[in-house]
Parts: structure tokens; sequence; C-alpha cells
């Protein structure tokens, strides 16, 4: 499912930050296969042997391919300057490369018409933060939609719920659905156990976390010990935070309800943080619900989705391995540390056509 909801991921971003379709659907494409050769050769993280990573390829590849999703990315710039589509003002682009050339042109006070194009410098700029947006922008998502598919199959009954959510805003005949969504985007607001199911699930199974700078009067008590902050970088550690008993209660149980209007017990403000909190928290976290919004309404009424792991092992010639798969919160498919955390043998899955449309 993992690759599946990646290329997913990656051909939304790239609409969203490029304009383009990548295709990583149906076809290859330049930028991703060097994207995900990059990814490939970036050193794991968190092995305790450093000399496991050593590798003297390793720069000569990292060189090679971020050369190729620069060059592509550099050549979408110029064709998008030269089209100068973004500066249109009855058409205002919202295209994450057409925003920064715009504000290119306003930083230069001219016009894009009469500019040779971006320097080199503002190239570079953009370019990394192309790749940022790349990167974050498909890597967490793709994660959230196979740890949902995972937990609902687990639990039968809140699928059930969702399904009945999902009926009474866009009726029995799901054929409908994606217009209804095109022509009345606002009814993806009116899906509080869909929310309530994304947010458990960032709960229970966080993509992703971050670093802040420590500082002067910051501290943190831990066992009676009161530790500075001051010259460290301090992680906060969402997975933690996430299970912790006196926040959530039954931290390890499956429980949407939890994030509903008339939930038993109040969640204390900023203690849910999948996207971090503050002015550098996560730039794209409406548009990963509204991802997560859309797929479940147009997948979850017409598919089951099942996690087959000892089936997976069969296949891949490991039966001696079969059974014998460790768990961690009872979960064989837990998280590992991939660049983000994502679910461990990619989350195999089985997928049933259990409605057709009409
Ligand atoms: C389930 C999906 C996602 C999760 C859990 C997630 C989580 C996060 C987290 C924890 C951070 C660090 C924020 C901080 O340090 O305060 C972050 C940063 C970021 N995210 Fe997301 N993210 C998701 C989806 C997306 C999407 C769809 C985009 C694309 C538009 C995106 C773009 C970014 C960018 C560009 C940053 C860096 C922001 C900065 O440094 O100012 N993320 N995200």
């Amino acid at each position: 499912m993992e690759d599946a909801s990646m290329r997913l991921t990656i051909d939304i971003i790239g609409r969203v930050v490029l304009d383009t379709d990548l295709h990583s659907q149906i076809s290859g494409n330049e930028l991703v296969s060097a994207f995900r050769h990059l990814m490939a050769w970036t050193p794991k993280i968190g092995r305790w042997n450093p000399f496991l990573n050593a590798n003297p390829l390793r720069p000569v590849m990292t060189w090679w391919y971020t050369r190729k999703m620069d060059h592509y990315l550099r050549n979408v710039i110029d064709r998008r300057f030269a089209s100068q589509r973004y500066t249109a003002p009855d058409n205002k682009s919202k295209h994450i490369v057409d925003l920064a050339l715009d504000e290119y042109c306003s930083q230069n006070s001219r016009s894009a018409q009469t500019l040779a194009g971006p320097d080199k410098r503002f190239k570079k700029a953009v370019i990394d933060n192309m790749k940022t947006f790349l990167f974050a922008g498909h890597d967490t998502t793709s994660s959230l939609i196979c740890y949902v598919y995972h937990l609902l199959q687990l639990h039968p009954q809140h699928l059930a719920k969702v399904r009945q959510e999902h009926d009474e805003i866009f009726g029995f005949d799901i054929s409908k659905a994606p217009d209804m969504i095109k022509d009345n985007p606002q009814l993806l607001g009116r899906l509080p156990y869909t929310l309530a199911i994304i947010k458990e699930t960032l709960r229970l199974y966080p993509p992703a976390s971050t670093l802040r700078m420590g500082s002067e009067g910051i501290t943190i008590t831990s066992n009676g010990q009161t530790y500075p902050t001051k010259g460290f970088l301090v992680w906060v550690n969402n997975h933690a935070l996430s299970r912790r008993a006196d926040i959530f209660p039954s931290p390890d149980s499956f429980m949407p309800q939890r994030f509903l209007a008339d939930a038993p017990a109040e969640i204390p403000r900023n203690a849910w943080r999948p996207f971090e909190k503050g002015p550098r928290n996560c730039i794209g976290q409406e548009l990963a619900l509204l991802e997560l919004k859309i797929l479940m309404v147009l997948s979850l009424r017409e598919f089951s989705m099942q996690t087959v792991i000892e089936e997976w092992q069969k296949s891949y010639g490991n039966s001696a391995a079969v059974g014998k798969v460790d768990e961690v919160y009872g979960d064989k498919v837990y998280q590992i540390l991939q660049s983000t955390a994502k679910p461990r043998y990619g989350m195999p899955m089985t997928v049933t056509r259990t409605a057709v449309p009409i």
C-alpha cells in the first residue's frame, strides 16, 4: 500500500507545487525516479554502527541524482517564467512555483516581461524550496493513508460508521461523489467522523516530528530532575507524547470518538500536534487533511482493504519467518524510521472491490 499511496501523493504534490502531472501512478517520471533514487541512497538514520552507512559510492550517487532533480526543476522554472502565466492578474495561479516567481517579479519591481529571467541565486533558492515541498508534501501523507486503511480494517465498527457518514452526505450512489466534491467542496467540512479517524490515526502513528532550538528560560523536568535547554536542540517526541495515558486515556486504543465535539474527555490544548505548533508548523496540513478526506470518501465504500503480513512473507519466499513477526504496541506493521516514520514492510495489503458504482 505504501508504494501505491506514495505514487498518488507524489502526483498530487507535483500538481500543487509545479502544476505538472508527474504521472507516477501510471508510468515513470524523470524527477520522481531521481528523487526515489536519492532517497534510497540517503544514509539510514539510527543505525548503531556508522560503518553500515559507509558506502564510497554514496557521495557520487547523491551528487548525480541531486543534479538530475535540479536540472528538471530548473527547466520547469524557466518554462513557467517564459510562459508568464503567473502574471495574469485575472488568473492568479496558486501553484507554489508561480507564487515564488510572482514574488521575484514584485521584489524586482519590474514586470516579468522586462526581466531576462530569474538570477542564479534566486533559482537555487526556489529549487531548494520546491524539493522541500515535494518531499514534505508526499512522504508523510502517504504514511497516513496506509495507517488509516490499516486501522479501519482492524476496527470494522468504525469503518461502518464512517461509511454511513459518507452515505449521509454524498448519498448511496458512490459514482456521484467526485462531481459532488468538485461542485461543492464545502461538503468535506461536514465529515466530523472522517476527520476524527484521521486525527486519531495521526495520534497513534505520527509520521513526523520536529526539533526546536532550546533557550535561556526554558527547562525540561523529568523524574524530578531539571535540565537546561539553552545550547541544545530539543526533539519534540510526538510519538511518546501521543501515547501518554494522562493526556489520552486508553492511549493504545483506537478511539476516534475522542476527537468528536461530544467527546467524554477534553484533550488538553496543544497536546495533539502531528503537524507541530508555532510559526514554523506544517504549511501543508490543510492540504493533507483534504487529500485524506477526499480519498476516504472516494475509496472506503467501494473497496475493502486487508493487511496481510503472513501472505506477504510467503509470497516473498520467507515462509520460515511466517508467524514470527515481532510487534510494537501489538502491531506488526509498526512505524520504522526511513526519513520519516514509515509502515514496516511497506504495509502489505490486499484490496477488494466490494461495491460497484451504479
Ligand atoms: C500527514 C501529513 C503531514 C504531516 C504529519 C506533516 C508534518 C509536519 C511536521 C511535524 C513538520 C515540522 C513542523 C515544525 O517544525 O514545526 C512539517 C513541516 C513541513 N511540512 Fe508537513 N506534514 C504533512 C503534510 C504536508 C504536506 C501535504 C505538505 C505540502 C504542501 C507539507 C509541507 C511541509 C513543509 C514545506 C514543511 C516545512 C515548514 C517550515 O520549515 O517552515 N507537509 N510537516
